[in-house]
């Protein structure tokens, strides 16, 4: 059986960074649009997204964040459409106004009607918070079940907060680990980001992550606000993804 691979999602906040990712190409799966001074999944203007997806290889899949949005099911549907339409292939919506498990699914019924109408094979990601309980919207396991209620392709959790918390401070490896299971038994891929260093990919890797979004962990100092993307950094990143892949599939398939 193939081992599951980890995606690389990098999160550059300008067409110049997504030039620099652009140079970083093939070490990372997934370019991700956002604008980081409007909140944790912050969304950046159209043009930018159509700027930045002609800017990377082709093979390579734009995402864009809608926003940490309000419950206000017509105008994120609208704003989804908005960045489906300027060339993401990757509609990620930050849940953060929704306060119970049906507005979730209102929102996002919403979204991916709004998306698949203009474009089937586009993926739709609803994004929970690690640290929902800083912010009063829905507890991080029950985002599986409410993005597969709602036909959404991923299940995502991301930090509100970005005050050097990092995921696991809020959400520890093994509930990490039933979110991902979770996801997997609604048919949805699981996202985790939250500023992840690559101290965490051991736990990533082990508990059968498919996608992990990164910004802070591959800027200059760490710092997601006033450093850079630096190719070298995502570069070193994916060489500890793919270093834990190989140890990971030597223990669940050993030879010899
Ligand atoms: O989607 C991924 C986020 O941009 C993660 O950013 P961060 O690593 O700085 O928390």
């Amino acid at each position: 059986m193939k081992e599951p691979t980890l995606l690389l999602l990098i999160s550059p906040d300008s067409v110049e960074e997504a030039l620099d990712c652009a140079k970083a190409a093939e070490h990372l799966d997934i370019v991700d649009v956002k604008k980081p001074d409007e909140g944790s999944l912050g969304a950046n203007y159209p043009w930018v997204i159509r700027e930045i997806r002609d800017a990377i290889p082709a093979d390579k899949p734009v995402s864009a964040t809608v926003g940490d949005v309000p419950y206000k099911p017509g105008t994120v549907a609208q704003a989804a459409l908005g960045a489906v339409v300027s060339g993401a292939t990757y509609i990620k919506v930050g849940l953060y106004g929704c306060t119970t498990p049906d507005q979730v699914v209102e929102v996002m019924r919403g979204v991916v009607r709004a998306v698949k109408d203009h474009r089937p094979d586009a993926l739709v990601v609803a994004s929970g918070y690690a640290d929902a309980h800083r912010i009063g919207c829905v507890n991080p396991l029950a985002i599986p079940g409410v993005a597969q209620r709602s036909g959404c392709d991923a299940a995502m959790l991301d930090t509100a907060v970005k005050d050097g918390t990092r995921l696991f401070d809020h959400v520890p490896p093994d509930v990490c680990g039933e979110f991902v299971r979770l996801a997997h038994e609604g048919g949805l891929l699981a996202a985790l980001a939250g500023s992840v260093k690559a101290e965490d990919l051991g736990a990533l890797t082990r508990i059968g992550t498919d996608i992990v979004g990164v910004r802070g962990a591959v800027c200059e100092g760490g710092d997601r606000n006033a450093g850079r993307i630096q190719p070298h950094l995502v570069a070193a990143f994916r060489a500890e993804m793919d270093r834990h892949a190989r140890e990971h599939a030597a223990v669940v398939t050993p030879t010899g």
